[in-house]
């Protein structure tokens, strides 16, 4: 996740020389990052966390000394609470979550954010140094309770799998009803990209555009009938949502 960032970062025009990737064995980062496998205290402003949330406990003590001063932490890390980075890194300046997907490397990801100082609000400048930070990633989203971030997560972060998963099985369908498998996957993925970039680009609601596609006793008010009834599609998405936002809680709750 933290390559499409930086991927982001420096398509964005920020300077490869701003970042140093840290991993005990590799010996080089992407794009000419600097790699080290040595983490120097005083070194760093900034700590990313993009490690496994399960690997979190055991890395750790390792990052805890170089947050100290005026460090934040950062935190991609879906689950872990505010309080459980507080709980490793009592001395950083704040902690903050960030939520983003892998369209940071294209520059087209939502970044949800929540952060805090230590016993304190994070501070202003910090605030407004990761709004535009994550801005050129995409958008930044500040969200206002924590309580949400989860289901934030489920949505904008892992969001993504679901839309793929979509196409994927738009495409299968076509194919199973006859159409070849790469005319049909090429179709699937084109029809997306332009639905999306023309919901982006209008003032209309995606419910009010599916109601323009959809020509009164046509065919495309046939298949929304299929994905209408009994809201099957509604209902489907939000069990989706809600076991993804769970597991999100779960994993907060046994780690770290
Ligand atoms: N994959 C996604 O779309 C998203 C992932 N995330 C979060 O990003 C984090 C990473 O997930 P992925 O990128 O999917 O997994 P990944 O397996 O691609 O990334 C794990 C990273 O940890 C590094 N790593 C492994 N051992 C290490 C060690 N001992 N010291 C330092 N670095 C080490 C690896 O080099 C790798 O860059 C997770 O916490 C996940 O919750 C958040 C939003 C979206
Ligand atoms: O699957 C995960 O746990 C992470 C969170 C959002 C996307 N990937």
């Amino acid at each position: 996740m933290t390559q499409a960032m930086v991927e982001g970062w420096l398509a964005g025009g920020i300077s490869p020389d701003r970042f140093t990737a840290y991993h005990p064995t590799r010996k080089q980062a992407a794009h000419g990052i600097a790699m080290t496998n040595r983490l120097e205290v005083g070194t760093y402003d900034t700590v990313l966390l993009g490690i496994k949330p399960q690997m979190l406990p055991e890395l750790a003590p390792q990052v805890a000394p170089l947050a100290t001063g005026s460090v934040t932490v950062l935190s991609v890390l879906a689950g872990i609470t505010l309080d459980g980075l507080a709980v490793h890194f009592p001395n950083a300046s704040g902690v903050v979550r960030l939520m983003p997907n892998l369209a940071c490397g294209v520059r087209k990801s939502p970044i949800a954010l929540i952060g805090r100082g230590m016993g304190e609000p994070l501070a202003d400048d910090v605030r407004q140094k990761l709004t535009q930070l994550a801005a050129v990633l995409g958008s930044a989203e500040w969200i206002a309770d924590e309580g949400q971030f989860d289901l934030v997560t489920a949505l904008a972060g892992s969001g993504p799998g679901f839309t793929y998963r979509f196409i994927d099985a738009l495409a299968r369908a076509a194919a199973q009803l006859g159409l070849p498998d790469d005319q049909a996957r090429r179709l699937s993925l084109a029809m997306v990209e332009g639905a999306v970039a023309l919901a982006a680009a209008s003032d209309v609601s995606p419910a009010d555009l599916a109601a323009r596609v959809a020509s009164p006793g046509g065919m495309t008010q046939r298949g929304l009938d299929v994905l209408d009834d009994d809201d099957a599609l509604l209902s489907l998405l939000t069990r989706t949502l809600r076991e993804t936002r769970d597991r999100g809680e779960e994993m907060g709750r046994t780690r770290p």
